[in-house]
């Protein structure tokens, strides 16, 4: 690398470039409010749920970006909120948890789905099913049951038929959620696109347009209500074209990058 092309002692590395669906949060942070997905948003995926590793300078940089933006940031994600607080402590975002079907507004008040005595009941049999499946691993997100199957992928089929059956018995009040090797159950009206509506009838996000930031078909009904709302959907990764997001960005780390550079 020339001389010339080395930035002058002192002189500010190049900041990333940021990219054009992001940069009204810097120009226009009155106008915007920002909803980000967690897992393979923010965070890159890990091997197990639990490996998930959180860069030490993130939750300071979402607390910043909040601040600039009035508070209108919110997590909208498919993990129970009492799992979420611990990662960006010691800060306590607005948070919409199993795909919204649980919620923590701006003013901290709790909306939590029930969790009748059966889906309890269901979530034991479930744990005790997947001994079957080696590898697999049952995440119990109380309102919502996850069986992981990417240590298992032989066993994906058969996973998918059992949730399919317990479903069917659970009634309908529960909906069968795919996810990146995972298939879950979580209450049917968990939706991250009306968890966005939601937080956007209330303050600080209420008259904002939103920014929708996600990675998987999750995420796809809150990149349809930020394109209905006047807002941006993005993308992170590859989605093969079969999304609504409107702009991507290649990975969680470039994502983390670009946040980084909208702090003004
Ligand atoms: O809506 P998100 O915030 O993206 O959460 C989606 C799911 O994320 C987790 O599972 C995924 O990430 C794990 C850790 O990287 C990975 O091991 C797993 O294969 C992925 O499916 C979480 O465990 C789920 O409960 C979330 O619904
Ligand atoms: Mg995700």
């Amino acid at each position: 690398m020339s001389s010339q092309e080395q930035p002058e002692q002192g002189e500010a590395k190049p900041r990333p470039l940021n990219e054009p669906a992001l940069t009204a949060l810097s120009l226009y942070p009155q106008d915007w409010a920002l909803f980000l997905d967690i897992d393979g948003t923010l965070l890159d995926l890990a091997e197990r749920p639990e490996a998930i590793v959180v860069p030490d300078y993130l939750p300071g940089t979402l607390h910043a970006l909040s601040r600039q933006l009035g508070g209108a940031l919110a997590l909208v994600t498919g993990r129970a909120i009492e799992f979420v607080d611990p990662l960006f402590a010691p800060f306590r975002f607005p948070v919409a948890g199993l795909h919204g079907a649980e919620r923590r507004d701006a003013a901290g008040r709790l909306r939590r789905a029930h969790i009748p005595p059966a889906f309890q009941a269901m979530k034991q049999t479930i744990a005790y099913e997947a001994q079957a499946w080696p590898g697999a691993i049952v995440e119990d997100k109380g309102a919502a049951v996850a069986v992981h199957f990417r240590h298992a992928p032989a066993y994906e089929a058969e996973i998918g038929e059992i949730m399919q059956r317990h479903l069917e018995e659970a009634g309908p009040d529960w909906n069968l959620q795919r996810g990146k090797m995972v298939i879950e159950i979580c209450p049917a009206h968990a939706s991250k696109g009306h968890a966005v509506e939601t937080f956007l009838s209330e303050a600080p996000f209420e008259g904002r347009r939103p920014v929708a930031i996600g990675d998987d078909v999750t995420d796809e009904t809150m990149f349809a209500a930020a394109n209905r709302l006047g807002g941006q959907s993005v993308r992170i990764g590859d989605a093969n074209g079969k999304t609504l997001a409107r702009a991507s960005i290649g990975s969680p780390a470039r994502l983390r990058d670009v946040l980084g550079t909208l702090v003004k």
